[in-house]
């Protein structure tokens, strides 16, 4: 069932819904429409002019960056501290000397890009519309959630806490997947290491809680668009998990909001993006803060790829309960979010009137 727009009138409200059903059986997505030589775009993409307010960001801040270079020496202090001031002004900053080699960051966008490269027919025996499923690809993913749909197709392949079904994921993207998801596993337990001193715990204090163990591998791909001031590439959210790290290519348009303006995060080659979730920013108790961001639709002929890696807890019973620290909490400071579990989190994520996750928990 999709999201009516309470207003329009029922004869708009029926071709929409039919208009959407046809776009998604084609199973030719984002990338179908461009590659036809369309001009202009399904008016079910178009968004509604308050969000799309902005498009361009004429900011000239810049978004931190953060070189990891002898994290585990005499550099620690002084990045932890880095850290810590960028995830709570920004809840968003690029890495650089990470120890993934530029030529793995290359290998890994060329392999995917050959995924969405190949043709429909190919590409749509994994279309599959419920995320969750192992692997699947789709468009829009929120086609009949959200009221204007979002010029992007996108891959998704769960790498944990079970292990990911290998031999689901594509044949042309399945090494560079795998090999990338190492390295993502690796990164996750470096930042949360960085992040957890940076609250004053120990090191593996956020590992220990199981913060990085599930794990969620998106392709995303914005392919060129011909009307790109009526829609956009992903809209406005913060990401409902406790970590993201993404790759993204040399084609901009992702941006992070920054008071009340919109800063692009500029592409860096061999530097990674890393935004702090909702789910961080409750267990933090707002000393680390969820960015606030969004991906223009692409106006280049070049398609933009992104690759995002979402962590999460892993625990998922009934009374494995997440929330503000304990170490945290203290007369001046009381806890600003009532206890969760992961179960809270999906049931809130998934339902119709989804909003803000963390408005959804405050006390
Ligand atoms: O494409 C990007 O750079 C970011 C994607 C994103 O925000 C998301 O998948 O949640
Ligand atoms: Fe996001």
């Amino acid at each position: 069932m999709m999201t009516m727009n309470g207003d329009a009138p029922e004869e708009f409200e029926y071709d929409r819904a039919k208009e959407v059903k046809e776009f998604d059986e084609s199973k030719i997505g984002c990338k179908g429409l461009a590659d036809s030589g369309a001009t202009t775009i399904p008016r079910f993409f178009i968004h509604p002019p308050q969000s799309l307010q902005l498009a361009q960001s004429f900011s000239f801040h810049l978004i931190p960056t953060i070189d990891l270079s002898h994290a585990d020496s005499h550099r620690r202090s002084e990045i932890v501290h880095q850290i810590r001031e960028a995830s709570h002004t920004w809840g968003l900053f690029q890495i650089t000397h990470h120890g993934i080699p530029l030529c793995v960051f290359d290998d890994t966008i060329s392999a995917v890009r050959s995924f969405y490269e190949l043709p429909t027919g190919v590409k749509s025996q994994h279309y599959c519309r419920e995320m969750g499923c192992g692997v699947s690809f789709t468009t829009s993913t929120d086609l009949y959630r959200s009221n204007a749909a979002a010029w992007r197709d996108t891959l998704q392949v769960c790498v944990g806490p079970d292990p990911p079904k290998v031999d689901l994921i594509p044949e042309v993207c399945r090494r560079e997947v795998m090999e990338w998801d190492g390295h993502m596993r690796r990164m996750g337990k470096v930042l949360m290491g960085l992040l957890s001193e940076g609250l004053g715990l120990e090191r593996r204090g956020l590992e220990e809680m199981t913060c990085v163990d599930a794990s969620n591998l998106l392709v995303q791909y914005y392919p060129y668009c011909p009307q790109p001031d009526l829609t956009l590439g992903i809209k406005s959210h913060t990401d409902p998990v406790m970590l993201t790290i993404v790759l993204q290519n040399q084609v901009g348009g992702l941006q992070v909001k920054h008071g009340e303006e919109w800063v692009e995060v500029k592409p860096m080659h061999g530097g990674l993006v890393v935004n702090i979730g909702d789910l961080l920013q409750m267990i933090s108790n707002d000393q680390y803060k969820s960015a606030q961001h969004r991906v223009l639709a692409n106006p280049f002929r070049e398609t933009r790829i992104s690759i995002p890696v979402f962590f999460n807890p892993s625990k998922r019973g009934d009374t494995d309960f997440y929330g503000p620290l304990q170490e945290l909490l203290s007369d001046e400071k009381p806890a600003l979010y009532r206890n969760f579990t992961m179960g809270d989190v999906m049931g809130r994520i998934f339902s119709r009137e989804a909003g803000n996750l963390k408005n959804y928990f405050e006390l």
